[in-house]
């Protein structure tokens, strides 16, 4: 899966499309004296079945980068090239309706694609046993632990059949061992459907865990600073001493770019030490 940079931010794409790509994306929120530029001049690419981490300090314009590629927002200024109706999102809040049950938010996913209700609960049975849930359908979401409801939004998101799945923070709000067991499950995947994934995280042992690239942005405005191809063979242990390795030397440079804005001492990212796992 990983293989040279062809060009800065540029990507495994060996000749092929790339499934998504961002030429010269600049985004200005408001207008005037009060207009905030959260991107600036972003160039990015994602191969078919490639996974990049996005990583940078808070603020830094990693969600605003996934709304415009989801299409939830538009650009300023720029291109992006994607095929939305291959799209699916999963953010840190699983975001299930309460009121419906685990297959039936499954099955919402599927209503788009004219299959009858039958076919949809088959459909989403299936969904539910990729992500390890088969048997949980006919729970709500609250009977569920954080981890399982995250699973049961990863199951939506495939039902999509999407081949590329935006990711913003799905695991912040988990525990570590919980993360690690869906960072497995993820991994599985992603390369049994050949998926391209943008994953943002504030987590730089996750990004190194997971991603092919980890790509870095500069504090705001956004601009891509640095690429760091991960070559560590998969599958990677989060707490390994090679993980640790490459995390370190991303958390230097992420720790020197934010320091370079002068940023509060709050906002400069620790140490990858286990502790932010
Ligand atoms: N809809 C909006 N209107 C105005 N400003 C916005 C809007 N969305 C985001 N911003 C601003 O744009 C900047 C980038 O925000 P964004 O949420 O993309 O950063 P981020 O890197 O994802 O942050 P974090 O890591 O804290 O989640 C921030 O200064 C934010 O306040």
């Amino acid at each position: 899966m990983t293989a040279p940079l062809t060009e800065q931010a540029g990507g495994r794409t060996d000749g092929q499309q790339p499934a998504v790509r961002l030429q010269a994306v600049s985004k200005t929120y408001g207008q005037g004296k009060a207009s905030l530029l959260a991107l600036d001049n972003v160039a990015l690419d994602v191969a078919p079945g490639e996974f990049v981490c996005l990583l940078g300090a808070s603020g830094c314009g990693k969600s605003t980068l996934l709304s415009l590629v989801a299409g939830l927002d538009a650009p300023s200024a720029g291109r992006i090239d994607v095929d939305r109706r291959r799209i699916a999102l999963m953010f840190q809040e699983p975001a299930l309706f309460p009121w419906l049950t685990v297959s039936a938010n499954v099955e919402m996913a599927l209503r788009a694609k004219g299959l009858g209700k039958r076919e949809r609960r088959d459909r989403a049975a299936e969904y539910l046993e990729i992500v390890h849930l088969g048997g949980f359908g006919r729970k709500r979401p609250h009977e569920l632990s954080g981890g399982m409801r995250q699973r049961v939004s990863l199951a939506r998101a495939l039902a999509q059949d999407a081949d590329v799945l935006l990711m913003d923070e799905p695991f912040g709000a988990l525990d570590a061992m919980t993360r690690d067991l869906l960072h497995d499950e993820l991994e599985r995947i992603w390369r049994e459907r050949d998926l391209a994934v943008l994953f943002v995280t504030h987590n730089v042992r996750e990004a190194v865990r997971l991603g092919d690239r980890v790509v870095l942005l500069s504090s705001r405005p956004g601009r891509v600073v640095e690429d760091f191809p991960v070559t560590l063979p998969r599958p990677r242990r989060t707490d390994s001493a090679e993980v640790a390795e490459q995390a370190g030397e991303i958390t230097q440079r992420l720790r020197q770019e934010v320091m370079r804005h002068g940023a509060a001492p709050n906002r400069v990212p620790r140490e990858a030490a286990p502790d932010a796992r």
